[in-house]
């Protein structure tokens, strides 16, 4: 049997910088690194690709079953492939983000989709990077994270970065669109998005990526030691 690697959990909502530190965290450290988001947006991905309807819980378990997904490390870029095409571009648009929150609300699609993240755990360590990382996936994680920032902060950010990306977004629907997907991950009946209650909560609306990565730094140094 291996042993148990060690876990760091980064929860919080869309635009409050999770994948941004965790990548930082997990070069950082050398461990291995969890988008779980990712998952659920290439399996609202598979369902548009196969016309499965995004309500239906029994058409969308065995496709979150057999999903043929793999997370290709390309230097600092994390490519990832769904069933042999690179989807990696597609996967970011506010239009899969909004379809994965849907079948992400899916009790019997999120079990089905529990064994594959909690693989990710192997040595040296993992940092896992979601909605529910710290409270239902590993319960048991050394350091537990719930980054937060404002609405608005948020959407500026996923403004600029889309921005830079050479895509012409409007504020006023981004806005909307992150809090309607914040409504519907925190309150839906599974895993719904809060804080763990041993979670260290960050608000990091008037922080650099600088700032929360140096504060993460010493409070995962404080822990692990
Ligand atoms: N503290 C911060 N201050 C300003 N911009 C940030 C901060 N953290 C992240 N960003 C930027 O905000 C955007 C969204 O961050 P991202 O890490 O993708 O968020 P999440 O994974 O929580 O959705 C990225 O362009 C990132 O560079
Ligand atoms: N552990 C997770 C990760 C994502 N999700 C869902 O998947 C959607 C997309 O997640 P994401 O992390 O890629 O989204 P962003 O924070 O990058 O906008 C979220 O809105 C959640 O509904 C989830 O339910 N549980």
């Amino acid at each position: 049997m291996s042993t148990h690697a060690p876990v760091i959990t980064v929860d919080g909502p869309s635009g409050a910088g999770k994948g941004t530190l965790c990548m930082l965290l997990a070069e950082k450290l050398g461990w291995n690194l969890l988008d779980s988001g990712a998952i659920y947006r290439v399996l609202a991905l598979a369902a548009l690709h196969h016309g499965v309807d995004t309500e239906s819980e029994d058409a969308l378990v065995p496709l979150a079953a057999h999903l043929d997904v793999q997370f290709v490390a390309e230097g600092e870029l994390v490519r990832v492939i769904l069933e042999g095409e690179d989807v990696s571009n597609t996967l970011r648009t506010e239009k899969v983000g909004n379809a994965a929150s849907k079948v992400a609300a899916l009790p019997r699609v999120r079990e089905a989709l529990l064994r594959r993240q909690r693989a990710f755990s192997e040595q040296p360590g993992l940092v896992a990077d979601g909605r529910d990382m710290g409270t239902v996936v590993f319960t048991s994680a050394e350091v537990k994270i719930f980054l937060d920032a404002s609405a608005e902060e948020r959407a500026t950010r996923r403004m600029n970065q889309l921005q830079k990306k050479g895509l012409d977004v409007s504020f006023s629907s981004l806005l909307s669109e992150i809090q309607e997907r914040d409504y519907r991950d925190r309150n839906r009946a599974v895993a719904p998005l809060r804080p763990a209650d041993d979670a260290l909560v960050l608000d990091s609306t008037e922080m650099s990526i600088e700032q929360v990565l140096e504060k993460v730094l010493a409070y995962v140094d404080a822990k692990l030691k």
